[in-house]
Parts: structure tokens; C-alpha cells; sequence
């Protein structure tokens, strides 16, 4: 006999070391939480074994699928995703339970010698190689090139952490792009030579934040998980992805969006987002701002949905739908 109170807790993850890391982050969390045990699912998700370039896959969550069908079938209990990862569609079936604390949202640059991207530019007879596989990642870099009057080549790469670091070790590339947030998680963001400030790169919607999935109609556990929820958090990524949403692009789409609360003197929230569109050499960006006030209930996202499809009207009122590749206007 099995009593549903006491038995192993099942956590989906994917096998990667960076799901690992983060999925036994959050397991003993859900350990201390509930004193239960919990126990680690792996899972193969057609991202982890697709040799194709991830623009060229498509679609959104190809990283996520599996470990859905796994959550709907009962196979597992719960699952944890890299937010960025998700698609902005909630499935009715699904629901993120928690969306603990985020870490460092920026992206981290790891270049040769310990150069930052200002020096790595500087030299004009060699134009500088960066790998990264984001049509968000390369926009930017390269509009923040043109800023400096420099050039840089960025080469499309994919693989996981190591890999993409691997790259810079061999002396193939000059530097990699990466999320700060997952070199965080694997051990390795001593090696990064600069964190990329949001002034000049805008992480992708949900970078550094996981989310916590169940589904929905397990509510007993999805009631105990949500105390793993930051309500900050959740109304900045809330508001980063709706934003996502409305401009309706994709996790490979060149979007960047970042949302930051901050009290002010009369200890309102204020939550200011930004957000970027751009085409992939960088040539043009549309870039906008907007700040709103963030009620006390952790349980309201309206205004942080609300911004962010205001924020998307504006940029496409700016032209934002032209820049975001081959796509019905
Ligand atoms: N696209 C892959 C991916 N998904 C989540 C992270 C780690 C950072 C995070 O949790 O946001 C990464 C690696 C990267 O972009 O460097």
C-alpha cells in the first residue's frame, strides 16, 4: 500500500548538467518543504537529441515537451523548466506552481585572454568571432559593435555550457555569450570576462528564473510548491513574457525583455520593463521603456500583463514586426 503523503516526491528533469543542477536545487527545496523524499526522473526531450540548430527546429519547447507528456501521464509529480525555455501558452492542464527567486538575469560574455567586448573590438585589422546561437544575442552584439564604430562576426553555435565554452578553449572562436544565470548553476561563472550590462544586451524574457510545473489537477501539491513562489519575481517575468507574447515571437525569436522592481519613497512597487526587437546584424533596433505601479498582491499580474502588451503595441507601432524575420504582418 502506498500512502500519498509519505512516498517518494518524482521531479522530471532532463538529463543535461545544467537541468541537473537546477532540478537537485529545487528537489531539496521541495525536500525541506514537505520532509519527503525526492527522487529524480530522467527524462530525453527531442532538444537534448536533435542535432539541428534550434532556429531551424523551430517552434517553441522543444526542450520542454517531454517532460509535459511525462507531468500529464502521471509518470512524474512535478517538473522544473528554465522559464526561458517555456513557450508563452500555458496549457489549461499544466500550471507553474512556483517561480522561486531568479537568479542574475544578464547575459555573460567568456572571451580569450579575459577580454571584455569593448577590448575584444578594439582591434581593428581583426574583427572578433562570437559564438552564439540567438538571433537576440546577435542583434544586439552587433548594434553594440556599430555603437563603438567596430564589427564583430558572430558564428552560430549550439551545444550545451561546456561545449559552447569549448570553443573559446580550443581557440576557435574569440569569445561565447552565455546566460550568467546557467554558468551560475553549473560552477563556472568565475570564467565569464564580463557581465553583459541590460543597457547594452537584454537577456531573453525569464532568463535566470525556473519555474516549478505540475499538473493541474494535482492542486494538494501545486498548494504546497506555491511557497517555493517569488512574488517578485513572478510579476517581472509575468510582465517580460507578455510582452513575449504580444509580439508574438518565439523563444528563438532576436526578443529581449527585462523587467526590474524597485519600492519608491512611498513604498509603492514600481516595476520598469524594457524591452528590444532587432534585426540579426544589429543594423536596427526598436527599443522602449515603460513603468507602471505593481499592486501588493502577490496573486495580481494584472498590471504586469498589462504593461507588457502595451509595451508590444508600441513596438510594433514602431515597426517591431518587420525586424522579427519572415513572419505575416
Ligand atoms: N537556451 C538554453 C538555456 N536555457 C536556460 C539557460 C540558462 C540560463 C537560464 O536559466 O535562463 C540556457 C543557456 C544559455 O542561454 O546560456
Amino acid at each position: 500500500m502506498t500512502d500519498s503523503t509519505t512516498r517518494a516526491l518524482r521531479l522530471g528533469t532532463r538529463r543535461s548538467k545544467l537541468a541537473m543542477a537546477q532540478s537537485g536545487q529545487v528537489a531539496e527545496a521541495v525536500r525541506e518543504l514537505t520532509g519527503r523524499p525526492v527522487e529524480l526522473v530522467e527524462i530525453t526531450t527531442y532538444g537534448d537529441t536533435s542535432r539541428e540548430h534550434l532556429a531551424q527546429i523551430g517552434g517553441s519547447g522543444v526542450f520542454v515537451s517531454a517532460l509535459r507528456d511525462a507531468l500529464l501521464s502521471g509518470e512524474i509529480d512535478f517538473a522544473v523548466h528554465s522559464l526561458k525555455d517555456l513557450p508563452t501558452a500555458q496549457p489549461e492542464t499544466l500550471t507553474l506552481a512556483a517561480i522561486p527567486v531568479r537568479e542574475d538575469p544578464r547575459d555573460a560574455l567568456i572571451a580569450r585572454d579575459g577580454l571584455t567586448f569593448e577590448q575584444l573590438t578594439a582591434d581593428e585589422d581583426r574583427v572578433a568571432r562570437i559564438g552564439t546561437g540567438s538571433p537576440r544575442r546577435m542583434a544586439q552584439l552587433n548594434a553594440w559593435a556599430r555603437s563603438l564604430g567596430r564589427r564583430v562576426e558572430t558564428v552560430p553555435i549550439r551545444g550545451n555550457i561546456d561545449t559552447r565554452i569549448g570553443f573559446v578553449e580550443k581557440g576557435e572562436l574569440d569569445a561565447v555569450v552565455l546566460a550568467a544565470a546557467g554558468l551560475t548553476r553549473i560552477g563556472r561563472i568565475d570564467e565569464a570576462t564580463q557581465l553583459l550590462s541590460p543597457d547594452v544586451i537584454l537577456p531573453a524574457p525569464g532568463q535566470g528564473a525556473l519555474a516549478i510545473e505540475c499538473a493541474a489537477v494535482n492542486v494538494e501539491l501545486i498548494a504546497r510548491l506555491a511557497e517555493l513562489d517569488d512574488p517578485d519575481t513572478r510579476a517581472a517575468v509575468t510582465a517580460e513574457r507578455s510582452l513575449l507574447a504580444a509580439l508574438e515571437a518565439g523563444c528563438s525569436a532576436p526578443v529581449g525583455a527585462l523587467a526590474d522592481l524597485q519600492a519608491d519613497e512611498q513604498a509603492v512597487t514600481e516595476l520598469h520593463l524594457r524591452g528590444v526587437v532587432g534585426t540579426t546584424d544589429g543594423s536596427t533596433l526598436v527599443q522602449l521603456s515603460t513603468t507602471g505601479h505593481v499592486p501588493a498582491s502577490p496573486d495580481d499580474v494584472s498590471t504586469p500583463l498589462n504593461m507588457g502588451h502595451e509595451l508590444a503595441a508600441e513596438m510594433l507601432a514602431k515597426g517591431a514586426a518587420g525586424l522579427m524575420g519572415e513572419r505575416a504582418l
